[in-house]
């Protein structure tokens, strides 16, 4: 159990410079490895996620080496040229890994056992096989819908037309991966855009793709050729700091390079809606934009978040409910039932933490209505909260604590190892009292 800190006079002070995108760090590794030669991952994410996907691609045959901040992976040179892994590839907590890797490896000529952790051997898979099965290939899953499974061997895809039923970027992706590899071109059509950082590496590594709005087309590919990455800062873990920033009293942070791919800076834009002012230090694009964020802390309203805001602010839900549980007035979260099938159950357990801490908070099937403005506190002088195992609940209620009037303690702060380890000791260094 871990005790959380609670902010002093001075608030937050100071620079954070938060790990890589996990989006990102999962997709180097996989181009990486479907590319011919050496693929260099500059600042990649050290985090359990990203390390699923390392371990999955290096029981395939994949050569990754880890140096300090880098990787260097080289590649198969295709995607015919894996070995059979001699164990199920066990997948953790990653949903990313998982759906990625089921459209990249959906063609192999051999069978291939996949297992996750608990939580992810609830999330739901039948939204990638179905699609990849009526391309060709052969997913046995549990029930189904769910880890564990078996990816047979294929015999080789044909392209289909497909609408996808979510706006999922794990599922668009796997399709992206299993479209490089059909015959014929693959038409993928999302409800709304989600982040497109797949179809953004593919052009680095030079690949080709057609994108029209919603409207993706993807063919057979040239041989993609090893890259250098620089993986910016993860907006998602940038959020933390963002919402602490913004609800601590005399606060005052800078956020560096951070990706702010607007497929992914729904917080921004949400935070702004509630009467947030983030300014924006950019840098020059590669691949992916990138800039500093600079926060104050500063009043905050609700407001009304819907349907199309949520695939650029998926991840950051929670700690946007905290914002709202922190703003004046109500914010209504609806259209977000997807949250529901993430590593936890993200409506539900949200509104177990705001309750806890004292908020007005109504559980809707897709999503919430919060009642903000009040101040937090606990019941009694001193409580343990859980996070489900699921890290950016962990994260959400290490911010919370912040400011809490009570002592909150966190049972499993071990959670923030799926995507940001050193994240409370980040920020501690927050709170050092400066002369
Ligand atoms: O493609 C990705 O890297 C991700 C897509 C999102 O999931 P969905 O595609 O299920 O929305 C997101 O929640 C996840 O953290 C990462
Ligand atoms: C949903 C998440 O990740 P994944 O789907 O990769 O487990 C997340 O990081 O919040």
């Amino acid at each position: 159990m871990q005790a959380l800190a609670k902010a002093g006079q001075n608030g937050l002070q100071g620079t954070v410079q938060v790990p890589g995108d996990k989006s990102i760090s999962h997709r180097a590794l996989m181009f990486g490895a479907i590319a011919a030669g050496q693929t260099e991952i500059h600042d990649f994410l050290p985090s359990a996620d990203v390390y699923s996907t390392m371990a999955a691609l290096r029981a395939l045959g994949v050569q990754v080496e880890e140096k300090e901040h880098d990787l260097v992976v080289t590649g198969r040179g295709g995607f015919q040229n894996f070995r059979a892994p001699k164990q199920a590839l066990d997948f953790g907590n990653s949903g990313t890994s998982t759906r990625l890797l089921m459209g990249l490896l959906a063609a192999q000529p051999f069978d291939m056992a996949i297992e996750g952790d608990a939580s992810l051997s609830k999330r739901p898979l039948k939204r990638v096989s179905e699609p990849l099965n009526q391309m060709g290939a052969h997913f046995d899953l549990r029930d189904g819908n769910y880890l564990p499974g078996t990816i047979r061997a294929s015999a080789g895809l044909k392209a289909i037309d497909y609408d996808l039923p979510v706006a999922s970027a794990q599922v668009k992706s796997a399709l992206i991966f299993a479209g490089m590899q059909a015959e014929g071109t693959t038409r993928i059509v999302s409800p709304l855009i989600s982040r497109d950082h797949t179809e953004r590496m593919l052009r680095k590594f030079g690949g080709q793709i057609k994108v029209a709005g919603k409207v993706i087309e993807i063919a057979a590919q040239p041989q993609l050729e090893g890259q250098v990455i620089d993986v910016p800062g993860d907006i998602s873990s940038a959020a933390f700091f963002l919402v602490a920033g913004l609800i601590t009293p005399n606060s005052k942070l800078r956020l560096k390079k951070v990706g702010i791919n607007p497929t992914r800076t729904g917080v921004i834009t949400l935070l702004e809606r509630m009467g947030a002012q983030i300014k924006l230090d950019k840098f020059q694009d590669d691949a992916e934009p990138v800039a500093d964020l600079l926060v104050e802390s500063q009043p905050l309203h609700g407001i009304e978040i819907g349907a199309a805001d949520i695939p650029a602010a998926v991840d950051e839900l929670p700690i946007l409910a905290l914002a709202a549980a922190c703003a004046q007035g109500q914010t209504i979260i609806s259209g977000a039932e997807e949250l529901r099938v993430k590593e936890s159950d993200r409506i539900a357990e949200m509104v177990k933490v705001l309750q806890s801490l004292g908020v007005d908070v109504e559980e809707k099937p897709d999503g919430m209505v919060i009642k903000g403005g009040r101040p937090l506190k606990t019941a009694k002088p001193e409580i343990a909260l859980s996070a489900n195992g699921d890290h950016r609940l962990a994260m959400v209620i290490a911010v919370a604590a912040l400011v809490t009037e009570g002592q909150v303690n966190l049972l499993d702060p071990e959670a923030m190892r799926v995507s940001y380890p050193n994240f409370l000791q980040d920020l501690t260094n927050l709170m050092k009292v400066k002369e």
